[in-house]
């Protein structure tokens, strides 16, 4: 039996044209069953339903084989026994710093100010921040980040940004880009060695799926 572990919502959605590439078709929609176990049209195939921040976890300790998961959740997820073959190119945004449109953010990096940061990506942030010289405290948040600089929790905000209307919505302007986030397969080690002969077929065609359309 292969294990695939995917988040509802875009995960899924993106990954799906990937699947049907590699011949699998799930029995059923998460979006309208509550189960988190869900079959496919191949008996040796099923895919569970997790947060998108535990698909490393569910990987790593080989509850699932493998799984999709963004760049944003590896950077933060600690923890070995994962190899990360290929990137989907699926669920694609960027990490970035966000500020109040009335707040002079590079005016105040320049003076040194020490600036609050809310953020549910506290690794990636430290890391930027700390390259970059700027003093922070960071407040971990686990969703809503564009809520706390309008409510006096935070001078800014590490968020992710695709059409940039969350930004818009709440009067935030992107002040710094982080990085480039999309999705990658993430694959349990152990798994890939003993069982290779069932995982390396999905690994090709979702290779090949994503290296291009023509492409079985
Ligand atoms: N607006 C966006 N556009 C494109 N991709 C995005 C966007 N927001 C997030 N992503 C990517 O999709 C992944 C899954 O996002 P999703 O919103 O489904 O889960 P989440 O709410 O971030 O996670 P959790 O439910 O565990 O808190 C993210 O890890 C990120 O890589
Ligand atoms: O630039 P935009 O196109 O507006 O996308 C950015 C938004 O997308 C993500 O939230 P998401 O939609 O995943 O909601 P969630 O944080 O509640 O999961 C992210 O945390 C931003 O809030």
């Amino acid at each position: 039996m292969i294990t695939l572990a995917l988040s509802k919502g875009r995960i899924f959605e993106e990954t799906m044209p990937l699947l049907e590439k590699a011949g699998i078709v799930p029995t059923e929609d998460p979006e309208k069953s509550r189960k988190l176990i869900i079959g496919t049209n191949k008996p040796d195939v099923r895919i569970i339903i997790v947060r998108a921040t535990d698909v490393p976890t569910y990987v790593q300790h080989g509850a699932a084989d493998l799984g999709v998961a963004g760049k944003d959740v590896l950077i933060e997820h600690s923890g070995a026994g994962l190899y990360q073959p290929m990137d989907l190119n699926i669920a694609k945004c960027r990490l970035c710093v966000a500020a109040p449109e009335g707040f002079d953010y590079q005016s105040a990096v320049k003076q040194g100010a020490r600036l609050r940061i809310a953020t549910k990506y506290v690794n990636s942030a430290r890391e930027h921040f700390a390259n970059r010289g700027v003093h922070v405290d960071l407040i971990k948040l686990y969703g809503s980040m564009e809520l706390a600089p309008l409510v006096g929790l935070a001078d800014a905000i590490v968020d992710l940004v695709s059409t940039g209307s969350t930004l818009r919505a709440n009067k935030l302007v992107e002040v710094e880009e982080i990085c480039d986030i999309s999705s990658r397969l993430v694959v349990n080690r152990a798994a890939l060695k003993m069982k290779v002969e069932h995982l390396q077929p999905i690994l090709d065609v979702f290779a090949q799926a994503v290296s291009g359309p023509s492409s079985v």
